[in-house]
């Protein structure tokens, strides 16, 4: 039987008496770029820390490829990757050292590593920094080699969280573009991110989370058919989380500026 690349079943997770994830069911698929939307303190990390093993869920279960995460984690995690917001890099390790030490993790053959990580430097332009160490990398040098060090191992599912925040434009295309060939060659990929043009544009289908609950999931054609023919993602996002409030205080106050 064909498991789904992603499946959470009833999956919530509470600090103490806050419910910030609450009873998940979602299934992405094979070669799927799935975004996953939501506000400041939506639950967004949390569940993808649910998904990558890092925390364990209050009650409900995750699987990758149909392996549990927290009942066989060792064979779930060798399926996965996963780019934090933030990455915690080892800022005495140059560049090429730090992808040589995933691959050594990830037990990929010398002949492999080599070309692999030749092909990721020069696909984001790190090639030239390769032997510099990362403490001396900016915030989206460190943010690239992360990614490049991710897809060392070829994932069968590719975790991100705000994948594109510290990266230039060039970067950011750059990544869009490979992330669509990845998941064209099979690769999933599910992403958080706050940017939604970027969801818009790159994303299969998207789930928009808001106080610990998918409130909308599905293709940008199908959210738009829900009763939001011709608007954006960033008009239905605001109109279901709320922030449409907020929009129309902003636009007060600069009609207000622009009146003066
Ligand atoms: N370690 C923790 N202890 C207690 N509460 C936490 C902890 N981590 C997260 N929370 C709470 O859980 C909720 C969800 O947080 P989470 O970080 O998952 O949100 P998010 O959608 O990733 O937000 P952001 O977009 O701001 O990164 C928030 O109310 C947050 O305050």
């Amino acid at each position: 039987m064909e498991h789904a690349s992603i499946n959470l079943s009833h999956l919530a997770k509470s600090y103490r008496k806050h419910e910030a994830v609450k009873d998940l069911n979602l299934e992405v698929n094979k070669g799927e770029l799935f975004g996953f939307l939501g506000p400041n303190g939506a639950g967004k990390t949390t569940t993808i820390k649910m998904l990558t093993g890092l925390l364990e869920p209050t009650s409900g279960s995750a699987q990758i490829n149909g392996i549990d995460i927290w009942k066989s984690p060792l064979k779930a995690k060798e399926k996965i990757a996963y780019v934090p917001d933030q990455p915690n890099l080892y800022p005495k390790l140059t560049g090429w050292d730090y992808l040589e030490f995933v691959a050594s993790v990830f037990r990929i053959p010398n002949s492999q590593f080599q070309s692999k990580a030749n092909e990721l430097l020069k696909v984001f332009s790190l090639t030239d920094q390769a032997n510099d160490l990362i403490e001396s990398y900016s915030h989206g040098m460190k943010q690239k080699i992360a990614i490049c060090g991710a897809l060392m191992s070829h994932p069968d599912v590719l975790f991100m969280d705000e994948p594109t925040v510290g990266l230039d434009p060039k970067s950011a295309r750059t990544l869009k573009n490979l992330l669509r060939e990845l998941c064209d060659g099979g690769m999933t990929v599910f992403l958080s991110t706050h940017i939604l043009e970027i969801a818009e544009q790159m994303c299969d289908r998207v789930g928009i989370i808001f106080e610990g609950d998918i409130i909308a999931l599905g293709t940008m054609n199908e959210l738009k058919r829900e009763d939001h023919a011709g608007e954006s993602l960033e008009d239905i996002f605001l109109e279901l989380t709320g922030g449409e409030d907020q929009q129309a205080i902003i636009s007060e106050i600069s009609d207000d500026g622009d009146a003066k």
